[in-house]
């Protein structure tokens, strides 16, 4: 049989492309076969001439960027918000691409280039089962866990592969990191494009590598991302204000996130329902169904809910005929809610009881709640909320472990959701004594109108409010620390482990953990 060899991994390209992993053994796919498979999953069937059953041209990969195209790939040249990739088809070309996937819109600009040319009408449609028919369905092999919801996914994702480890080898797709076995790849979104995606679980798959945990995002769900990648089980956790810029109303939203507990995604569907959205979605699946609930009746529940002598949370985590006394290293009530989810999803996998115990006490995850203290009782917390809900969540958690007063550092994203704005600096009022309102990625906008969004939000919620505007986040923090004393509390939120802040497209480096790092040590 025919084998392709290639690069394991290729290096970030210059300009954001995708850091790529691809397998080492592809066994080349005819393109008359794949025009089969795009026509299969295209409604409106071939929009362009058909490739001749005959063709001799086969394929070994598959990209939807120019930049990270490898030789023997097929180039996705999608049309996008900005640009169409059918304007890259030359550097496609020159990049090894074989033959390229298109719209009628690109149809002439990929032919252009002499390569034959495949046409769909909606080739991100089309794109996972291509994908996943190029790596051989690599997801039949994998035991693959989906979490979704508007908060808590790189949480439980975490905590999962905290459980999982124990087992044996692991893979983790997500915001912070991608890993496969040792291997880390920068995570460049929370999920990746289905191109990248069914090549990283075609490297798990060779690689031996039994479980993967992974989020699955609401864009990635409306873009297809996660097509042809088939779930043993997927956990739904909350859904809250985020994304209307890109989901327009809070139900496309909803329907997005739905769409991942289907029979043609996933086997059996782990609901939280906590939320009535987690409650809709229970009534409208119609995969096998298992609820988690931390404050009702379900089929998995909490009870006996207290903290340790050492600051942990330790819990009764009740499902159809156990008990699993557990306790929760991750501070805060949503770290409960989180550890409840992971848990009945992990039982649904028949993994043991020992082991989640074990990975629920010891799971770690880099700028969430994370804590850093001062000798004289001064702790700070490093946070990633950038929800109105986590915004509100994560202050209520950390007022709960404060003795003196909480200060709140808070900024909002540009080219986000504009309409969180308000709401995110109304809850850190109503939550914190005092609140500085600073930067978080400005992206392509002003970053004093942002801020004027948040203040305005802040005020109205709380009028005579303690609040303060320091755009630059260094100061911002510094000031917190300055004002704060012995037994209070500062939490900065909403950048958690990233370590770059993005002004007008430029990424100056800034890590809050650093920062706080740093500045606890110089103001000793
Ligand atoms: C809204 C959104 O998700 N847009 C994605 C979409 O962009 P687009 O359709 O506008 O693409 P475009 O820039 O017009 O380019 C058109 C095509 O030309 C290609 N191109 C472009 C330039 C080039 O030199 N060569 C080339 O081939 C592009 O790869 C693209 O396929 O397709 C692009 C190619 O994959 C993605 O990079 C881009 O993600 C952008 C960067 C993004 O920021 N997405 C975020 C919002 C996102 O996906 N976030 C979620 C949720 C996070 C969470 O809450 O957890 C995530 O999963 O990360
Ligand atoms: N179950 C939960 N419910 C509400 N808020 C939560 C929950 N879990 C975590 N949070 C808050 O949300 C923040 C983000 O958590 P996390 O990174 O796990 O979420 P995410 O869904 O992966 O976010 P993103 O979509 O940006 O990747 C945390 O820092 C915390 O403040
Ligand atoms: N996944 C989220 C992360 C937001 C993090 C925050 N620091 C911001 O930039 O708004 C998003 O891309 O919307
Ligand atoms: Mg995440």
């Amino acid at each position: 049989m025919a084998v392709a060899s290639g690069p394991v991994s290729t290096p970030t390209a210059a300009g954001g492309a995708v850091a790529a992993i691809r397998p080492r053994h592809v066994v080349p796919v005819g393109l008359a076969d794949l025009a089969t498979v795009a026509h299969a999953h295209s409604p409106a069937g071939p929009s362009g001439p058909a490739v001749p059953s005959g063709s001799p041209v086969t394929v070994t990969g598959v990209s939807l960027d120019s930049r990270s195209v490898l030789p023997g790939d097929l180039y996705a040249a999608l049309p996008g918000a900005v640009t169409h990739g059918a304007e890259f088809v030359a550097k496609a070309q020159q990049a090894g691409a074989v033959a390229v996937l298109t719209d009628p819109t690109g149809a002439e600009r990929a032919a252009a280039s002499g390569l034959p040319v495949l046409v769909v009408d909606k080739p991100r449609d089309v794109l996972g089962a291509v994908a996943s028919r190029i790596y051989g369905e690599p997801t039949s092999e994998l035991r693959l866990i989906g979490i979704t919801g508007t908060n808590g996914k790189t949480t439980t994702s975490f905590l999962l592969d905290s459980v999982l480890r124990q087992l044996g080898p692991t893979a983790l797709i997500g915001t912070i990191q991608t890993r496969i076995g040792d291997e880390v790849v920068p995570s460049v979104r929370t999920t990746p494009e289905a191109t990248d995606l069914q090549a990283l679980f075609a490297v798990m798959r060779e690689r031996a590598v039994p479980w993967c945990s992974m989020e699955v995002s609401s864009h990635a769900l409306a873009l297809g991302r996660v097509d042809g990648a088939r779930f043993a089980v997927a956990g739904f956790l909350n859904l809250s204000q985020d994304h209307l810029d890109f989901h327009k109303t809070f139900e496309d939203y909803f329907q997005a996130k739905a769409s991942l507990f289907t029979p043609e995604r996933c086997d059996v569907a782990v609901v939280t329902i906590d939320d009535a959205y987690g409650r809709r979605l229970a009534e409208q699946t119609v995969v096998p169904l298992v609820t988690v609930s931390t404050t009702g009746d379900a089929d998995w529940t909490v009870a006996n809910k207290h903290r340790s002598e050492h600051g942990t949370t330790v819990v009764d985590i009740e499902g159809p005929g156990e008990t699993l006394t557990v306790e929760i290293g991750l501070p805060g009530d949503f770290n409960v809610a989180n550890a409840l989810l992971a848990t009945a999803m992990l039982r649904q996998l028949d993994v043991p009881a020992e082991a989640i115990a074990a990975g629920l006490r010891t799971a770690t995850v880099p700028g969430r709640m994370e804590p850093f203290t001062r000798d004289d009782g001064l702790t700070v917390i490093v946070d990633y909320a950038h929800t109105p809900d986590a915004v509100a969540l994560a202050l209520t958690a950390a007022r709960t472990a404060t003795k003196g007063r909480l200060f709140a550092v808070v900024g909002c994203g540009g080219d986000r959701d504009p309409w969180k704005r308000p709401a995110m600096g109304a809850e850190a009022a109503r939550a914190a004594d005092v609140v500085i309102v600073t930067d978080d990625n400005p992206r392509s906008e002003d970053p004093a109108a942002i801020r004027a969004a948040a203040l305005a939000g802040a005020r109205e919620a709380v009028p005579g409010a303690d609040l303060q505007e320091i755009g630059d986040r260094r100061q911002a923090i510094a000031a917190a620390i300055r004002l704060a004393g012995p037994g209070d509390t500062v939490v900065v939120l909403g950048k958690g482990h990233e370590t770059g802040q993005d002004v007008g497209g430029v990424i100056h480096p800034f890590d809050d953990r650093e920062t706080v790092r740093e500045l606890l040590e110089a103001n000793r």
